[in-house]
């Protein structure tokens, strides 16, 4: 049986890329990728055993959290991270006309924001319409000549389109973390971890409380970031990645029993290898 695994689609995002070579790196031979429309359905569809796998990316270099994903695992906490990988992240605009003639551009939400200052200086007067991913709008421009879309050059390629003009992404270092998701067992060693918490109160020194819990281990937060908890206005769910010191294999296992009576609500989605791709 291959293992299937979900992604944005359609065929040509970079989270199809992304899954490739999160396969690959995880030694899986026999695949079969699904696409799904949005990346909540990305992670449904692994929730619900449609697929045993599930890529989705988490932060961008330029524009943050991707906080559809952030979200979807809170409400999914009982997933686990496999793997990460670090993409970088290129977009051409395509089409089929000139670059004159444009005056609607197509892309993924993420996507116009990594280029709006690009779109701002060559494209000024153009509208901006948000897609489900950059291989759709590459899809939705198909045949016309005054809409372009934000797409990789892939995506070009897999839809027919000319490349009007690239790089067109603001920061040249612009990349993408994705994340490979999976049901079942957490590892508890790895590279690093992801957890996510709410507290029980909105009290003074609440998050400190927390956040020593890692200084008194030693640990090394990588990234913290916050969601809104969608219950009352100011009250939050933080997202933590901690690296995990290889001479420290009971690492995680500590922080997760000092961090649970402080939390009303723990999730902790394993410890996981990272790696990052150098050419995308
Ligand atoms: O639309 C795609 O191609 C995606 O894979 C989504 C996505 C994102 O959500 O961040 C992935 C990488 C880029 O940052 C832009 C878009």
């Amino acid at each position: 049986m291959p293992t299937r695994i979900a992604y944005l689609g359609p065929a040509g995002t970079y989270g199809e890329q992304a899954s490739r070579a999160l396969a690959e790196l995880e030694g899986l031979t026999e695949v079969s990728f699904l696409p799904c429309v949005g990346l909540r359905a990305v992670v449904e569809c692994l929730a619900q055993a449609g697929a045993d796998a599930a890529v989705v990316p988490v932060e961008n270099s330029v524009e943050g959290g991707v906080t559809a994903t952030l979200d979807a695992l809170w409400a999914h906490s009982d997933l686990g991270i496999r793997r990460a990988l670090v993409l970088p992240i290129r977009h051409a605009l395509l089409g089929s006309g000139s670059l004159q003639d444009v005056t609607e551009v197509l892309s993924h939400p993420q996507a116009l924001a990594q280029c709006s200052g690009w779109l701002a200086a060559q494209l000024p007067q153009a509208l901006q319409l948000p897609t489900s991913s950059t291989a759709e709008a590459a899809r939705m421009v198909a045949g016309s000549r005054f809409r372009a879309a934000i797409a990789s050059r892939k995506a070009g390629l897999e839809h027919g389109l000319e490349e009007l003009a690239y790089p067109v992404n603001d920061v040249a270092g612009n990349r993408t973390r994705f994340l490979l998701l999976h049901r079942g067992e957490r590892r508890l060693e790895g590279d690093v971890a992801s957890l996510a918490f709410s507290m029980h109160r909105n009290a003074p020194g609440a998050l400190l409380e927390a956040l020593a819990c890692l200084a008194e281990q030693g640990l090394n937060m990588s990234r913290i970031e916050s969601r809104p908890s969608k219950r009352e206005l100011g009250e939050y769910v933080f997202f933590v990645d901690v690296e995990l010191p290889a001479q420290q294999p009971e690492a995680l296992s500590t922080l997760v029993a000092a961090l649970t009576p402080l939390c009303e609500h723990l999730a902790h989605f394993g410890a996981y290898p990272s790696s990052e791709l150098v050419s995308g």
